[in-house]
């Protein structure tokens, strides 16, 4: 509905050129579940971010990203249609919106994998468009993907050591990196008897903690979480959530965190952005749009939720886990 959109005002800018490769394993069947290893408590080693004005500082700026994507038959569909939002410094925003509305698309342009048709991306101001590939490796060490499935972007044959220790800076080598690898695995509650395990004799929850081991090892800023916890059980979820808010409030990370369930995004963000047919159609404060939603295709997404009591003027509490989720507000 056209109403319902927030349309970009920034001019489209130059498409860029090829995105990062991913290198994508596939195995042919589920490994066997190793046993969840309890969470270690350590502390996160990362800095801990100075308070506001920062905080209102845009990280991640999108202005007006248009994709379209050819299907089969040769017509040209569009994915994300003139998307605008920001993501500020130490935040965490939701991305909320039915299978294919174009949540992971937007992570994709915002990860410059590949380039919007029209509009750009911004990453502390400056476009990922006016940057050459040469420029660009840099600054994807500031922002990293964690996504639903880290078996398979691990190389099947590297140890957990290997995984971790590649994605850190240059510098870390030898004892250094070793030692650097055992402190990130720390900083997710895994402990150094992981190190020398293949990805497949790791458990769900252990594979995501190294997946954002990996992520943490070049020190983003900026982590796009693509439904982190949709393939996990509900008990292994909520650790993997309380990680998550943890290393944010010890870092000041901002994450762009992107799922179907609501009551996750309200569990976890200060904000949530709300998509349709490749659309934004709302963004506010997660209980401003969760209580009273504008857009006439939120309140059907929130009537869609169980959980959530929709159509009245407050919405049912989710229970959570005792623990607080949220990071400094
Ligand atoms: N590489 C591609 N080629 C062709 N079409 C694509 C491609 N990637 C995504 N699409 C289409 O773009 C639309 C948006 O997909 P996208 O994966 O961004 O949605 P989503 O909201 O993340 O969905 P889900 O929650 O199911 O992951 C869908 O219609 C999808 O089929």
């Amino acid at each position: 509905m056209a109403d319902d959109r927030c349309r970009a005002e920034s001019p489209p800018a130059a498409p860029y050129g090829p995105g990062r490769t991913v290198r994508c394993f596939r195995p042919g069947q589920d490994p066997p579940r190793a046993p969840e290893t309890p969470p270690v408590t350590v502390p996160v080693t990362l800095p801990v971010p100075a308070e506001s004005p920062a905080a209102e500082r845009a990280v991640v700026s999108v202005r007006g990203v248009t994709k379209r994507f050819r299907s089969a038959g040769g017509s040209r569909r569009t994915a994300v249609d003139e998307v605008s939002f920001e993501l500020r410094a130490g935040e965490a925003l939701g991305l909320v919106g039915e299978s294919g509305s174009g949540k992971s698309t937007t992570a994709r342009m915002v990860l410059a994998e590949f380039a919007p048709d029209a509009g750009d991306v911004l990453l502390d101001g400056e476009a990922w468009s006016g940057l050459r590939e040469r420029d660009r490796r840099p600054r994807r060490a500031r922002i990293q993907l964690v996504d639903q499935d880290p078996l398979s972007s691990f190389d099947p044959r590297f140890t957990v050591q290997r995984i971790i220790g590649e994605a850190l800076p240059r510098g870390f080598t030898g004892d250094r990196g070793r030692r650097r690898v055992a402190g990130l695995l720390g900083d997710v509650g895994l402990g150094p008897e992981i190190l020398d395990r293949l990805p497949a004799q790791l458990s769900g929850g252990q594979r995501q903690r190294v997946a954002i081991a990996r992520a943490l090892a070049p020190g983003p800023e900026v982590l796009v979480c693509d439904e982190p916890v949709s393939a996990l059980d509900v008990t292994v979820q909520a650790q993997i959530l309380a990680l998550l808010a943890r290393l944010r409030r010890g870092s000041g990370l901002s994450l762009l965190f992107i799922s179907h369930d609501v009551g996750v995004v309200r569990q976890v963000c200060d904000r949530v952005a709300v998509m349709k047919d490749g659309a934004l159609v709302e963004i506010g404060d997660v209980e401003t749009v969760l209580r009273a939603p504008r857009a006439p295709y939120t309140r059907a997404l929130l009537s869609a939720v169980p959980r959530l009591a929709v159509g009245r003027r407050t919405a049912v509490p989710i229970p959570v886990p005792d623990m607080d989720l949220k990071g400094p507000t």
